[in-house]
């Protein structure tokens, strides 16, 4: 038996994505995915999308893909299908204003938890060769996690919607065409997209400094008027880092907007920063909260203080 669409979760540029069902020959629902559906004409990106997907296969922080066809719907319009495990969480995009709504900030912990699932997801994007180019809250996919509900109910987030990925070539690649031309979603884009038309791994890494910005204070990190003047502050001046937030944190994001790509930090660099190996360890032994990280001034290397992490360990 095959997939029955059953409601519409959203759209997109290229269609629309479907809440499906596998039914069996029971007549009993064998399996749930989320579909993405273009008229098979205007399905180009689906399609490049599914070829992305399929060499990300196996990561636990990019959305798994389960395949893709062809069917006739409505109108007898044939129509791409790229089917998707699917999200009951929504979009990050959805959790951050759900959190603003009931006036419950994201602490720095569960910050720092859900930006190393997303730094694992980049890591690996990267690794396989791609830059995702379009990182932001609502391409983030939340899904439960059982494990993790002991703990606090701390959710799963995923990468997903890698219609705009590119792939790195030898670490770099020049669009061509008209200088200026971002690809991803302005808000979230590098300043070297807008003045060079440069766009590598760097890129991703800048996206990832607006998302946690977010996380951490509901609102967007540019405030602007229209896009020439969002474009202009992108290029001109430094997000504003807030204020409230650990010397940590500040120090995590300022090394996400380091202006020059090159020396923007990676996300192996970034796995390694004391905002991530706290909140790690904090997560994982509860009893370490309190116990402050270190940042050094010459390399940010410094995690929990080493003896105290060790009595822990064999306490
Ligand atoms: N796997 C999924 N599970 C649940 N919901 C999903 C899934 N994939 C996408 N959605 C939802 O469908 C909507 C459209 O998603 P999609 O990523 O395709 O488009 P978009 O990013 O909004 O648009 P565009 O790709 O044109 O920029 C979003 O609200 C998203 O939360």
């Amino acid at each position: 038996m095959g997939w029955k669409k059953l409601y519409i979760l959203g759209e997109g540029s290229y269609g629309k994505v479907y809440y499906a069902v596998k039914i069996n020959s029971y007549g009993l629902c064998a399996s749930v995915a989320a579909v993405k559906c273009a008229e098979i004409h205007r399905s180009i990106s689906l399609q490049q999308e599914a070829q992305i997907l399929t060499t990300l296969k196996g990561c636990p922080h990019v959305v798994q893909f389960f395949g893709a066809d062809v069917s006739i719907d409505d109108g007898n319009v044939p129509t791409y299908n790229l089917f998707l495990e699917y999200a009951c969480g929504g979009s990050l995009h959805d959790m951050i204003i759900n959190s603003k709504r009931g006036m419950i900030k994201m602490s720095e912990l569960e910050v720092g938890v859900y930006t190393y699932q997303l730094l694992k997801g980049i890591q690996h994007v990267h690794e396989m060769g791609w830059i995702h180019c379009n990182i932001k809250p609502a391409n983030i996919l939340v899904f439960d996690n059982a494990t993790n509900s002991e703990r606090g109910g701390m959710s799963k987030l995923k990468l997903a919607d890698f219609g705009l990925s590119l792939r790195v070539g030898e670490g770099m690649t020049y669009l061509t065409g008209t200088p200026s031309r971002n690809r991803g979603t302005l808000l979230y884009a590098p300043p070297e997209s807008l003045t060079d038309d440069f766009h590598a791994k760097a890129y991703d890494i800048w996206s990832l400094g607006c998302t946690v910005t977010e996380m951490m204070t509901g609102n967007r990190i540019w405030i602007y008027s229209d896009n020439k003047d969002l474009q202009w502050k992108i290029i001109n001046e430094d997000p504003m880092i807030p204020s409230n937030i650990s010397e940590i944190a500040k120090d995590f994001l300022y090394k996400c907007f380091i202006k020059d790509p090159q020396r923007r930090w990676t996300s192996e660099q970034l796995l390694q920063h004391p905002f991530i190996q706290q909140a790690l360890c904090n997560y994982l032994m509860p009893e370490t909260q309190g116990l402050t990280a270190r940042v050094d001034p010459l390399g940010c290397q410094i995690s929990i203080p080493e003896r105290d992490f060790i009595n822990l360990l064999l306490e």
